[in-house]
């Protein structure tokens, strides 16, 4: 008899915080872009990843707007609370998932505020680290000169072939990544993402490639930016 069960493939979306570097009146995942909210376009994007069998949305306890979104009653969309930091969003929807979920089941943490994420980098991911002991995420390379400074002095220049800027989804198994984020604070260490908690444990978690316009929207300039990449995928 074969005991071995096939990992299924699970989706977190953080959408719980405060969006204090936007500055705007509501949460920016609840800014509308091209006549639609951030968090609606990510989560649109994530179910179209036939893969994935449920999102869960961890969302602020005083949030007012989520019911206002076409999307709250879609079947493959479940809510949780978020908490005070990212990582602690991510916890309690990995709590969430442990009720029901196998802790070798892979699980896909992907950030509301970043819109422009495509079908296939979400594919490639999984397709590349399904096998992977540890798991990984999406990355971009840098295309600028790097400087370490102290102040305004310069103290070097890094070697950029070795520095990579993390994106998500963030894909690793159920159980290691809420073993790790859970030890991450119990030693109140912060980690503000997936990868960081892992490493934490000596592990070493993969990158593969993404693509450029996976951007997160963090300040006002980016959103004019995300409309502009919003535009050009639909034309591609
Ligand atoms: N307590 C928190 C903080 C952040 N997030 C989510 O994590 C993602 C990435 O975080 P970030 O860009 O830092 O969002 P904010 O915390 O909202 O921004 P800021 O730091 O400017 O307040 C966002 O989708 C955000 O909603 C979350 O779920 N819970
Ligand atoms: C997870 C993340 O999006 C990777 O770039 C990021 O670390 C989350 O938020 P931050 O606090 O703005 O770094």
């Amino acid at each position: 008899m074969n005991n071995s069960v096939t990992p299924k493939f699970w989706g977190i979306v953080p959408a719980a915080g405060a969006g204090k570097r936007m500055g705007a009146s509501i949460p920016k995942q609840y800014l509308s872009i091209r006549g639609k909210p951030v968090l609606a376009h990510t989560l649109e994007r994530l179910l179209a990843v036939i893969e994935i069998e449920q999102l869960i949305v961890a969302l602020s306890p005083e949030d007012e707007y989520w019911e206002t979104l076409a999307l709250t009653a879609h079947p493959r969309i479940r809510r949780v609370n978020g908490g005070k930091e990212r990582a602690d969003s991510v916890l309690s929807a990995l709590q969430y998932l442990s009720g029901f979920a196998t802790a070798d089941d892979w699980v896909l943490v992907h950030d509301a505020a970043r819109l422009c994420i495509t079908v296939s980098d979400v594919r490639r991911l999984i397709e590349q680290m399904r096998h992977h002991p540890v798991g990984g995420i999406l990355a971009a390379p840098s295309s600028d000169t790097l400087k370490e400074v102290s102040g305004s002095d310069i103290l070097a220049t890094a070697d950029r072939s070795r520095i990579w800027r993390a994106q998500t989804p963030q894909m690793f198994r159920l159980h290691a990544l809420k073993n790790a984020l859970e030890q991450a604070a119990c030693s109140g260490m912060a980690v503000t993402d997936e990868a960081s908690a892992l490493e934490l444990q000596g592990l070493q978690p993969a990158i593969v490639e993404g693509r450029a316009d996976n951007i997160k929207i963090t300040r006002p300039e980016d959103l004019a930016l995300a409309a502009f990449y919003l535009e050009q995928q639909c034309s591609e």
